[in-house]
């Protein structure tokens, strides 16, 4: 049996994940299979760590005159030391051999960080970590001028995480340092980046949807369920308490030629994607320091798309072909999604650990559904970002179009429903918002947690443009009158909950782009130990989650269109209602390891997830 080389109890440095700093934790436990210590950190954060990521106390060489005591003036002077080794002066390194002096480079800028900062260095101001994070003497107003300007901070912002992780000095002074060390840390996280850093296997009880078999259940089941759902809807009476119709045979709905349009919309979008127009922006953060280059051209793809499907109409192509062949194309875009996963799942055997997501785990059928490679890229080409925002989403308006279209002709209308006007409306709206606040996805739990596997490959191309539209699928086939005050209604409702949506959602972006933004000045914060504050008012303050309210009670005006005979437009109302509590949870699950404490009294301010005195 493997020794291991820390006891229970024992009061050590432990590596904070992502990150090259080092704080005093004392070991819980260790587990010998998976050779992982459970350690906690003085804020109450509960972390495995591996052996490697875990010093002595002793190791840790202090500069003279023990810095680690200083008070706030003699840190800064710490850190003006710490710059006289900047890349910016470089004869250290120019006296020593490319190899020798890269290595002493590591070996230094690690060092530089480790000593550097130490919680200790931060005691006289109250640190999270030697306080209870998030009392309310922590929970502030986050009114500090803003100094500087938006382009320098966000250069700072991001990189300068591990000089900010601990320090709780007055925002003023704070948004300067970080500017001056910004290039500093740049250099020190690049240095580090060479370093690989190990993916830590997670263990079977962390596996999210029910683990093996509940990924393996999900992956048979959903493609089965869609058409099901499809040809319920296509029914005259599409009540749940029918009989479902039977599964046409596979050869049945396999056409060649519908595969071929299917690839060649993916085709189109993929050149829009590649086309150097938008502007280009870095993501957050990878474990490794790096951050990667997006650029930011969906809103142009969607005119341009735009622009070639009015062309189309007016040149007279028959868009009902989509429409008579929908399940035709729900299978070619499935076939796709599953060809896509396997390529995706290969090539990430060859990843480099770094490149591997947090979500994996080891196990193949689970890797294969939540994705192994976090990012995977061909060249500059992001296949997950692209997959998340392009075919699918821009499809999905599409495929609204060409309901519309059907409809008018099947019903013989001259113009469409007011219903079917209000649910296209509606989600042009959802995703033309979506693609103009396209920076937004880089922070999301798809992009920064979830690797590109199965489950997003179906979500992105086969159950957002084929499920999203069902309310329009639905009025095709099974008219609804809507009245103008029920109309107006719906409109209210819709309205109210895109302003609880787009308001919390910028308003997070615009707090983590910069939280020192003017405009966010009234808000409320709650100190964490990781750098990283939480808003505790405004949208933040309602709900934990008021961004899923937000798109929950959008989902349900996308509904209501549809009347109250069947129950059927309302399944995406329940799905999506299912999919954020559980996306709640995994998300609440996540920010409770990343922020311990200060997580905990977040939940204590504001008590409800997603539907206020309700959940
Ligand atoms: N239409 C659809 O099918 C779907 C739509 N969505 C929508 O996508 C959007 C993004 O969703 P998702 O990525 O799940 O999650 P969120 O945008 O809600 O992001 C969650 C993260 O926000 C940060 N955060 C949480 N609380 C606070 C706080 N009080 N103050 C500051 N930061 C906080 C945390 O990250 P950190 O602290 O690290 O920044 C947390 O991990 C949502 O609007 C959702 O409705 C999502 C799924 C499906
Ligand atoms: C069926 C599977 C088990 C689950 C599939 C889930 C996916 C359909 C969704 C996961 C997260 C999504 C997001 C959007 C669409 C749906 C999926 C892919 C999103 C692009 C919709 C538009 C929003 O404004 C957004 C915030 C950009 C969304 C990001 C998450």
């Amino acid at each position: 049996m493997p020794s291991r080389r820390f006891a229970d109890g024992e009061v050590v440095r432990g590596r904070w994940p992502g990150s090259s700093l080092y704080y005093e934790v004392e070991i819980l436990s260790h587990d010998s299979t998976s050779q992982l210590y459970t350690v906690k950190y003085k804020d109450g954060t509960e972390l495995e760590l591996k052996e490697n990521d875990i010093k002595p106390l002793t190791s840790f060489r202090q500069r003279k005159g023990g810095s680690t005591s200083s008070s706030p003036s003699r840190r800064r002077g710490s850190r003006s030391r710490s710059r006289s080794r900047s890349p910016g002066r470089p004869p250290k390194s120019a006296r020593r051999s490319a190899s020798a002096s890269h290595q002493a480079d590591i070996k230094e800028a690690r060092r530089e960080v480790e000593v550097k900062l130490t919680p200790l260095i931060l005691k006289p101001f109250g640190n999270s970590i030697s306080r209870y994070n998030g009392e309310p003497e922590h929970i502030e107003r986050n009114d500090a001028p803003h100094k500087n300007t938006q382009e320098k901070f966000n250069l700072s912002q991001e990189s300068s995480y591990i000089a900010t992780q601990y320090s709780l000095r007055p925002r003023k002074e704070e948004v300067k340092l970080k500017e001056i060390d910004s290039k500093e840390e740049k250099y020190v996280a690049k240095e580090l980046a060479v370093r690989t850093f190990e993916v830590t296997p997670i263990r079977a009880k962390d596996l999210e949807f029910g683990g093996v078999p509940g990924v393996f259940l999900i992956m048979f089941g959903l493609p089965v369920f869609l058409f099901l759902l499809l040809l319920m809807c296509k029914q005259k009476d599409p009540s749940l308490l029918n009989f479902p119709p039977p599964l046409p045979a596979l050869y049945e709905l396999w056409e060649t030629r519908v595969f071929g349009v299917y690839l060649l919309w993916f085709l189109i979008q993929v050149l829009f994607y590649l086309l150097p127009i938008g502007k280009v922006v870095e993501g957050t953060p990878l474990i490794d320091g790096r951050r990667l280059k997006y650029r930011l051209n969906g809103f142009y793809a969607f005119i341009l798309t735009s622009a070639v499907i009015g062309t189309s109409l007016f040149q007279g192509v028959e868009f009902h072909y989509v429409y008579s062949h929908f399940l035709q194309f729900a299978l070619a875009a499935t076939v796709f999604c599953v060809v896509l996963s396997v390529y995706l799942y290969v090539r990430s055997l060859k990843a480099p650990r770094n490149d591997l997501s947090p979500a994996s785990s080891g196990n193949a059928v689970y890797d294969f559904f939540i994705g192994r490679e976090l990012n995977p890229r061909i060249g500059t080409f992001d296949l997950k970002y692209f997959c998340e925002l392009r075919p699918g989403l821009i499809g999905w308006v599409v495929v609204n179009l060409v309901m519309l279209l059907a409809e008018m002709k099947i019903q013989d209308r001259a113009v469409p429903s007011l219903a079917m006007i209000l649910v296209n409306s509606f989600q042009l709206l959802y995703v033309v918002d979506a693609l103009w606040n396209e920076e937004a996805l880089l922070t999301t739990m798809d992009i920064i947690h979830d690797g590109f596997g199965f489950m997003l490959a179906f979500g992105d191309l086969v159950w957002v443009p084929f499920i999203y539209s069902f309310q329009a699928f639905y009025l095709v086939s099974h008219p609804n009158e809507v009245s103008w005050p029920m109309a107006s209604l719906i409109i209210v409702l819709k309205l109210c909950g895109y302003v609880i949506f787009r308001g919390a959602n910028s308003q997070k972006n615009a707090f983590r782009k910069n939280p020192s933004d003017p405009k966010l000045a009234h808000l409320k914060t709650i100190h964490t130990s990781t750098g990283k504050n939480l808003l505790v008012s405004g949208w933040w303050g309602f709900v934990r989650h008021p961004n899923y309210l937000g798109d929950l009670i959008m989902a349900l005006a996308w509904s209501l269109p549809c009347g109250f005979n069947h129950i059927l437009p309302y399944f995406y109302i329940i799905y999506f209602t299912m999919l954020l509590v559980h996306r709640e949870a995994r998300d609440e699950y996540h920010c409770k390891k990343k922020y311990g404490v200060a997580w905990e009294k977040y939940r204590q301010r504001v008590p409800y997830r997603i539907f206020p005195y309700i959940y």
